[in-house]
């Protein structure tokens, strides 16, 4: 579906109250009866993220060349991809680090991503996590995501804020989530790399991200840890849509293996070489080539 199709649909939405929405705060269903209005972030077509004929050139270089792709509503999408494929360019382009030279991006069927700018687009529910973790080292597990919940955005959030139980309880359900409950009062840079890891999903998760974008999460992890974190990941999809980029193929095979039908991308030279379930991708002659085989 292009983007022009996704307008005409979000504008006969409009004017036909009674369709689904999500507002930007993050709460789903409740909609009916309800005008989609401007930047919400509208699934009534299924897609949370959609990526048409996007180019991104360095110096006459195409990192990405034609790239279209599209995520479904609480989908876990996993992309894999030699090095240079162009899969953190990707990400860059989503979150408005860098901006593409042709191209479309939208954020459900109405919100033009490519109109805004990266604090905006990290407001609305695009969440990103780099490779390298970035928590608070100095400060305690409970106090990294406590600050997490300050910087939330959303008027909502903001609210809750007030109601210290709910804070306390929704930190709390936090920690155990990520594994780091009996960790709430240790200092963060004495976590082992794969906690650090966990602790900045927990602190991403605190902002109620819609689309979560995860760069190589399980790099530098033990095997436990990795298996723990396919766990996690396994839990939040279907409430959150998780695009996962990695190398580990192990992981991706924790990720995809509770659903036969799971797609996998495959990026290659900025565009998508193939995509399918992990075996039929595996089986594709020309991924074993540019990536697997080797
Ligand atoms: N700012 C930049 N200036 C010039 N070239 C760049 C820039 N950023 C990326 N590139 C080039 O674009 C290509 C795609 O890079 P990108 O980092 O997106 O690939 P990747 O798939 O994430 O690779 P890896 O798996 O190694 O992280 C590479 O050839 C890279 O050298």
């Amino acid at each position: 579906m292009t983007p022009e199709l996704m307008q005409a649909g979000a504008a006969r939405l409009r004017r036909e109250p009674g369709a689904a929405a999500v507002d930007g705060s993050g709460d789903r269903g409740a909609s009916y009866g309800r005008v989609v209005q401007p930047g919400q972030l509208d699934l009534a077509h299924g897609a949370i993220l959609y990526l048409d004929d996007i180019t991104v050139s360095f110096d006459g270089f195409k990192a990405i060349n034609a790239l279209s792709l599209s995520i479904s509503a609480g989908e876990l999408r996993c992309i894999i991809g030699p090095n240079g494929a162009g899969k953190t360019t990707m990400m860059d382009v989503i979150t408005g680090k860098t901006r593409p030279d042709a191209g479309k991006a939208f954020f459900g069927s109405t919100i033009d991503l490519l109109r805004l700018r990266e604090n905006e687009i990290a407001s609305i529910g695009i969440g990103r996590k780099f490779q390298k973790p970035t928590v608070f080292e100095q400060l305690t597990v409970f106090e990294n995501l406590e600050l997490a919940l300050k910087h939330a955005r959303t008027v909502r959030a903001s609210m809750a804020f007030r109601l210290d139980g709910a804070q306390l309880d929704r930190i709390g359900a936090m920690l155990e989530l990520i594994h780091l409950k009996d960790s709430a009062q240790r200092t963060a840079g004495l976590l082992s790399h794969g906690q650090k890891q966990w602790l900045e999903i927990g602190m991403l998760l605190m902002q109620d991200p819609k689309l979560l974008l995860l760069d190589e999460p399980v790099a530098g992890m033990t095997d436990e840890e990795t298996e723990r974190t396919a766990e996690l990941f396994l839990s939040l999809e279907g409430n959150h849509s998780l695009v996962v980029i990695e190398h580990d193929m192990k992981f991706i095979h924790e990720l995809t293996q509770d659903n036969p039908a799971k797609k996998v991308t495959v990026l290659h030279e900025g565009s998508v070489l193939a995509e399918g379930t992990l075996a039929q991708v595996q089986a594709n002659e020309k991924v074993v080539e540019v990536y697997l085989g080797r």
